[in-house]
């Protein structure tokens, strides 16, 4: 076991600032950073890290700290390094680097010392052993994921998806490339850098609006002991926090800002939940922890804390070190990754279902993305990777804002107010509205284009449905107490899911109580659906059912009434509706949008499509794709029916089985899925037998592969995994919004 071992770097003093600025200081007596007290500047405040650099420090000092990083990669370990800090602290300047040599930074010197060690051995070997770097690079922008080796007019709008397998958080259709030698990776690593998101912004000129993940994985090949180790590095440039106040950001960098924001807000609090010991970490709340999984990685962790020097930075950098101090403390397991045998591993790279038999093949920490290599297609990619986290746990409260940052903070204590969604849209809208008018020179009231501010609050909207959907869980289930009678409008006036534009829309039904599952069925009763509601599609790919077939649900009314949830879905303009199958059932829909993901994995859970079939379609989508210069949206219905051993029969029996998916997770009960609609991100699946039997209806809510967040089960209690999380979510959500209160204000 080891920490996390964090290095502070302050960086020198820009042409624009003096040295009358300067407040961070470096302790003499130790590796420590001192900062005066924002309220009381004669007390100063201190933070002891493992190193500290100075502004004076050269790309080649940082990257000496750094360095162990590569023995270890080399002993088949895998190891991340990130940078963390406030925007234009110099987080690309220390990971990138510049163009000349001593500026090189971080990435390409780790790249160069790689190469260095592997022809070292290489040599000293006399050719027994071999070694390979194969490398990926993406960016989480506005919470997607997008390949930087692919030029930004090939992006998918939705990006690339994560799937949970075994455990590990993988992004599926990377591009991964096999690099030879230094030279070939800057010239790799040059044109992909270009493809990464930045724009210049108050604070800083080139500033970076994603997150930056390169992928590293060596393998070491040794002939005469038939062995081979592999080594994972995740070396990642975090797009910097930013308040804005100070960014005079316009609409689109401030949607930018508040998913960057967010998605730090987020790591902050994993960290503090994983400091505090908290059984429930909020890893899934973005796809940065999701993929970072910050403690849950075994092998090396190193953060570099980029620090600026002077006053203007001065609460921000009191909430980087808090933070940094907090990381600091999380521990990482140092597990070197399985020795395999070199012929295991080439079959292992051949087929997918070999690979999947033999976790022992796999990385441990920051790993490679094994489905989508077993493509043979070297689209797969690196990944970070995490235990899954402690999802099923119950009544755990989320991380408060820590005491230090709290203390130093200008705005009144924010008393803790229950928030129903329609208040935080009402916050955001009128946050936005307000900044928005007071930039157009007006004053506060002045009102504002209510076109374009419509478009920034639906992307900030968008930016919060995740929290707010959950959010919406936890206010459903107080609505249900303050309701107990029969209802099944969708929630009235302020629905939980108001927010979901463009999504698919989600009303709670409320349906008397039936008895337990098992009983005996009794009376029908119908369900009354609102008439503006009746004949709207309910849903969800494999279900083609209208919100009139709900009437015909049965319910059974009983002495105990109990109360239940039934969770249906109506469809919108759903912004993942794949292109190509627009107007299509969303059977088909959700048929072409499995086809046309490439995911060999996927595919091959279809009715009738067996390992060489999915390759197949998979491969054959692959090079549509590749042939037409588009990203989605190649294959419709009539074309898979002419693939040569695909027909029209195997077309139906894929359709029936979008429907009719098997094979849930045993723990969570499920035999038999009808329906899938997506929600919050994640897959939500329907039981077909209990769907309109009145006994109720048991909705898994599945992030890809895995089961997770909630099981609804009326007939018992409703007491699985989701409580636990709108609560939690909900206590971010305040803190999140008070957040984004303060960067409005
Ligand atoms: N150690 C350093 N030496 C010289 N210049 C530096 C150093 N660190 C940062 N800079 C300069 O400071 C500016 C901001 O740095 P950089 O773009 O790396 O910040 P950042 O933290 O990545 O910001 P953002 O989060 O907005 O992307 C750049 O002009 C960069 O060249």
């Amino acid at each position: 076991m080891s920490t996390v071992r964090v290095i502070a770097r302050i960086r020198p003093l820009l042409t624009k600032e003096s040295e009358s600025e300067v407040i961070v200081r470096v302790r003499e007596d130790g590796p420590a950073i001192t900062i005066p007290n924002p309220k009381n500047e004669k007390e100063n405040f201190t933070f002891p890290f493992a190193a500290v650099l100075e502004s004076e420090t050269t790309q080649a000092q940082i990257f000496n700290e750094v360095f162990p990083t590569i023995k270890h990669l080399f002993k088949g370990n895998d190891a991340t390094v990130f940078a963390y800090g406030v925007t234009g602290t110099g987080k690309t300047f220390t990971m990138r680097g510049g163009k000349s040599v001593a500026e090189r930074g971080v990435i390409p010197r780790l790249l160069s010392a790689i190469y260095k060690r592997g022809k070292e051995l290489e040599k000293k070997s006399e050719g027994q052993i071999t070694v390979t770097v194969d490398m990926t690079y993406y960016e989480i922008y506005n919470d997607k994921v997008f390949d930087l080796f692919e030029p930004p007019e090939k992006r998918s709008l939705a990006g690339l998806p994560l799937r949970e397998h075994d455990k590990k958080t993988i992004v599926v259709g990377l591009t991964e490339k096999r690099v030879s030698s230094l030279k070939e990776f800057e010239a790799l690593y040059d044109t992909a850098n270009a493809n990464r998101t930045t724009f210049a912004t108050k604070l800083n000129a080139s500033s970076s609006r994603s997150h930056a993940i390169t992928g590293v994985r060596v393998i070491i090949e040794n002939r005469t002991t038939e062995e081979a180790r592999m080594g994972t590095l995740s070396a990642i440039d975090l797009a910097g926090s930013e308040d804005n106040r100070r960014t005079c950001n316009d609409k689109e960098r401030m949607t930018e800002s508040a998913s960057i924001n967010k998605s730090l807000f987020v790591l902050a609090q994993c960290v503090e939940a994983i400091s505090k010991k908290q059984a429930r970490i909020p890893y899934r709340e973005s796809k940065m922890t999701r993929i970072l999984s910050l403690g849950q990685n075994n092998g090396m962790c190193i953060m570099i804390l980029n620090i600026a020097p002077t006053k203007a930075y001065h609460l921000d950098t009191l909430s980087s070190l808090n933070f940094a101090n907090r990381a600091k403390k999380i521990e990482v397991k140092e597990v070197e990754n399985p020795v395999v045998r070199i012929n295991q591993k080439i079959a292992d790279l051949d087929s997918c279902t070999e690979l999947m038999q033999r976790p022992a093949l796999r990385p441990v920490s920051n790993s490679y993305n094994t489905s989508a290599l077993s493509l043979k297609t070297k689209q797969g990619s690196f990944i970070s990777t995490g235990e899954k986290p402690p999802s099923q746990a119950t009544g755990q409260r989320p991380a408060k804002p820590n005491a230090l940052r709290q203390k130093t903070s200008n705005a009144a204590p924010q008393p803790k107010v229950e928030m129903g969604p329609s208040d935080i849209d009402k916050l955001v809208e009128r946050k936005v509205e307000e900044i928005l008018a007071a930039r157009a020179g007006g004053s506060k009231n002045v009102s504002v284009d209510n076109n374009n501010n419509g478009a920034m609050i639906k992307r900030v909207e968008q930016l919060e449905r995740q929290l707010k959907q959950s959010k919406g869980l936890t206010a459903n289930k107080k609505q249900k107490k303050e309701k107990p009678t029969i209802a099944t409008t969708p929630t009235a006036g302020d629905p939980p899911y108001s927010s979901l534009s463009g999504g698919l829309k989600m009303y709670e039904i409320e349906l008397p109580d039936a008895p337990p599952l098992e009983r005996v069925p009794s009376k029908k009763k119908k369900a009354v659906i609102p008439k503006e509601k009746v004949g709207d599609s309910l849903i969800l790919p494999g279900a083609d059912l209208s919100l009139t077939s709900l009437t015909s649900i049965s319910t059974k009314p009983t002495a105990q009434k109990r109360k239940k949830t039934f969770m249906v879905f109506q469809e919108g303009d759903h912004e993942d509706t794949p292109a190509g199958a627009e107007g299509a059932t969303p059977r088909t829909a959700r048929l072409l949008a499995i086809i046309n993901s490439e995911d060999v994995h996927q595919i091959k859970s279809l009715r009738g499509v067996g390992p060489k079939r999915a390759e197949f379609l998979a491969g054959y989508v692959r090079d549509r794709k590749a042939a037409n210069g588009v990203v989605e949206g190649v294959l419709k219905l009539e074309d898979l029916a002419a693939l040569p051993g695909i027909g029209k029969k195997i077309v139906e029996a894929m359709r029936v089985g979008v429907g009719e998916q098997a094979a849930l997770p045993a723990k969570s009960g499920v035999k038999k899925v009808c329906k899938e609609g997506m929600l919050g991100g994640g897959l939500l699946s329907v039981r077909e037998d209990l769907f309109g039997s009145g006994k109720g209806l048991l909705g898994v809510r599945e992030d890809d592969d895995e089961e997770r967040e909630f099981v609804r089960t009326p007939g018992r209690r409703r007491s699985r995994t989701v409580m636990s999380r709108g609560e939690a979510v909900r206590e971010a959500m305040r803190e999140y919004v008070d957040h984004l209160d303060k960067a409005f204000a």
